[in-house]
């Protein structure tokens, strides 16, 4: 029996409300243990295909400042960057996390974005995931290994509204409700000395109506 197989112990069901105002954000800090985070972060460090993609502003090539990947069901394909990307097919490790996330967040995922980043000038601009086949609602279930980063949350129009949240190894955050509309989030760089950490944020991928109006 592996350690993750075990059911949910008393530490599972520890959760704090981050936000409740405009969406609904719950953090639960011991999905995994320290000692199965470690072994995830480097199963996955070493079998994920990870990418290090561009992105084109004002005809300019910019590198992102982490790696990614993208894991999923066959035939979820989305846009992103104007490009269609494929997701790589789930492997057994990721379908493991995969299962816990789903037992806290009660909906089953059919896709997985995953950040690696190196080192503290890797990082995550303020956004919303707000694509439309995440759908009107998005439920996203996003976990952390390795490195502890801070997680910044603020409101777009109620400017005092800002919240911070260091996302330790094993830790889930999940987001849903009308979260994705009101806030908006980012990973900042950080001059400290920090482990690599990757993220895994488990998401719903929707089919969308292309130009042509059809699925
Ligand atoms: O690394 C994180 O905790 C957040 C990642 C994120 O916001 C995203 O991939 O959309
Ligand atoms: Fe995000």
């Amino acid at each position: 029996m592996e350690p993750w197989d075990n059911q949910l112990d008393s530490n599972d069901s520890q959760e704090t409300v981050v936000i409740d105002t405009d969406g609904e954000v719950i953090f639960y800090p011991n999905l995994f243990s320290i000692q199965e985070s470690d072994r995830l972060f480097s199963e996955l460090d070493s079998s994920v295909k990870w990418r290090h993609d561009t992105i084109h502003i004002y005809g300019k090539k910019i590198p992102l400042p982490r790696l990614t990947a993208w894991y999923g069901d066959e035939g979820k394909s989305y846009i992103y960057s104007g490009i269609e990307q494929h997701p790589e097919p789930w492997n057994s490790t990721l379908r493991l996390i995969k299962l816990k996330a789903e037992e806290i967040s009660q909906i089953t995922f059919n896709s997985v974005l995953i950040n690696l980043y190196r080192d503290g000038k890797d990082s995550v601009s303020w956004h919303s995931d707000d694509e439309p086949e995440l759908g009107e609602n998005p439920i996203i279930a996003s976990i952390s290994l390795g490195g502890t980063r801070r997680f910044s949350l603020r409101h777009k129009t109620s400017k005092d509204y800002k919240i911070d949240i260091d996302l330790p190894k094993g830790s889930l955050l999940l987001m849903k409700g009308e979260t994705q509309h009101f806030w908006k989030h980012q990973i900042a760089k950080t001059a400290k000395s920090v482990e690599p950490r990757i993220n895994l944020t488990f998401r719903v991928i929707k089919p969308v109506l292309n130009k042509e109006n059809k699925i």
